[in-house]
């Protein structure tokens, strides 16, 4: 099962990217999706060619935004789709069942619809308003977390959810009960000086109900 804490990169340059995952992968990360958006594609490659290692030395799943041939390209471990994005039943063909296929809904029949195409699992967004995010889909709040979560549970399916979107350390134990499976993140673990103790704080939040 994947990990409960997705961090997504941030960075306007290269130098920024690998610099922000190191220090995430260093503080404990072990999920990472590389977003680094409106790149020219030999930059996007040259920074995925320098994540790929890094990923492997830390044990890092890696998940590439957006981009279907660098993933393959690259060989990372999957791809996150958005709703405007490539399809997920276009990016199953291409990539094969052994790559994770994340996408992005923001209703429940978006989450039907990914299931229905072959998705692994799914950005449930966003929860509140957001900076590192242009055009943001309506925001759904706690309410619009436990009334999809309750359709997904009425309708028996089954696909790790993650919410997305302006998430603090606060908003974790209230997220967890609506039923998601976890949480992806992006500014507060860019931004937190202490990273590795707000990692593991995140962590004892959304692991506090497994049981080992
Ligand atoms: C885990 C996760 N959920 C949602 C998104 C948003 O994807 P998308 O709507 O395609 O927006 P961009 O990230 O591509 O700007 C995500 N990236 N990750
Ligand atoms: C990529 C994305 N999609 C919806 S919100 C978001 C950004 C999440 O980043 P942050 O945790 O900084 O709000
Ligand atoms: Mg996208």
């Amino acid at each position: 099962m994947y990990s409960k804490l997705q961090y997504i990169s941030q960075g306007e340059t290269i130098e920024k990217q690998l610099y922000n995952i190191h220090q995430a992968l260093d503080a404990g990360c072990n999920w990472l999706q590389m977003r680094f958006k409106n790149q020219k594609p030999k930059d996007a490659f040259s920074l995925a060619e320098a994540v790929k290692p890094l990923c492997e030395q830390y044990h890092a799943l890696f998940i590439v935004n957006d981009d279907l041939h660098l993933t393959k390209e690259i060989n990372a471990d999957g791809v996150h789709l958005g709703l405007t994005d490539t399809t997920i039943d276009e990016a199953r063909a291409f990539l094969g069942t052994s790559k994770v296929i994340g996408g992005t809904a923001n209703t429940f029949e978006n989450i039907q619809n990914h299931v229905k195409n072959g998705c692994d699992y799914i950005g449930l967004g966003p929860f509140r308003f957001t900076a590192t995010k242009e055009k943001l889909s309506p925001i759904l709040g706690l309410s619009g977390y436990f009334d999809i979560l309750q359709k997904l549970k009425k309708a028996k399916i089954e696909i790790p959810v993650y919410a997305i979107g302006g998430i603090t350390l606060r908003d974790v134990s209230p997220l967890m009960e609506t039923g998601i499976h976890g949480i992806a993140v992006s500014g507060i673990i860019t931004e937190s000086d202490e990273k590795e103790k707000l990692i593991q704080q995140l962590n004892e939040k959304l692991y506090a109900n497994v049981i080992v």
